[in-house]
């Protein structure tokens, strides 16, 4: 599993990121530490007069936006022109997610969005897609598709609270199953598979979603358009 970058490689990705908000937009505002440079520099932005609301795609960053001054709105009244998420791998416009257990909701924000940015540290970016893939799944389908999943390849985990007893829960009372599959080789065709089981609420597979990616360090940003 990849554990993520410096601080300062996803405050880099994150601010660089911010800076493509421009007045009157509506923002999708993702979920993750690299996301939260970006919530956090338009709020900044919004602090000095910047014109715009923000579509959360978690709790988290509801808090966090709350916090910082920015405006909220939910899909039912407003639609997406430009999102900003994180990623836990991305290989060209396809992208693994969900390490923050949040993918649901950010797959509907982010591919409803007019424009997609992707901000990453250096350590998540990859030839191949081979991080575990986050598979949200209602309780009751659990073993059933950890089953499924075995039958395919994969070696699914039950996700596990770090700071309570038991496993996570999603923001959408639902579980995670981390579902290991190596190298994946096609990320669209395993995500139907996965898409296509009984109780699964959404996989961590975004295909061919990315429009941008900006990818940080501690010398800069480097930006990938796709
Ligand atoms: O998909 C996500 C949450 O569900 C995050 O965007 C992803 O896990 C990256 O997080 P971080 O920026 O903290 O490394």
């Amino acid at each position: 599993m990849k554990q993520g970058g410096s601080d300062a490689a996803k405050r880099a990705a994150g601010e660089s990121a911010a800076e493509a908000v421009e007045d009157g937009m509506v923002v999708g505002l993702g979920t993750g530490s690299t996301t939260a440079h970006a919530i956090r520099a338009i709020g900044r932005r919004v602090d000095a007069g910047l014109d715009i609301v923000g579509v959360p795609t978690s709790f988290q960053s509801r808090e966090l936006a709350r916090e910082v001054g920015i405006p909220l709105t939910e899909l039912d009244d407003a639609s997406v022109d430009l999102a900003i998420d994180g990623a836990d791998e991305v290989a060209g416009a396809d992208l693994i997610k969900g390490g923050g257990a949040a993918h649901a909701r950010e797959k509907i924000v982010d591919a409803s969005a007019d424009r997609f940015l992707v901000v990453a540290d250096p350590t998540k970016t990859a030839e191949t897609l081979s991080h575990p893939v986050p598979v949200e799944v209602l309780p009751a389908a659990r073993t059933t598709v950890a089953a499924s999943v075995r039958q395919t390849g994969g070696e699914p985990t039950l996700r596990q609270a770090e700071r309570k007893d038991g496993p996570v829960v999603t923001d959408n009372g639902n579980l995670v199953l981390d579902c290991d599959f190596g190298d994946i080789d096609d990320p669209a065709a395993l995500g139907q598979t996965l898409a296509s089981l009984p109780g699964v609420v959404e996989h961590g597979l975004f295909v061919g979603l990315a429009d941008e990616v900006h990818v940080g360090s501690e010398d800069g940003v480097t930006v990938r358009e796709l």
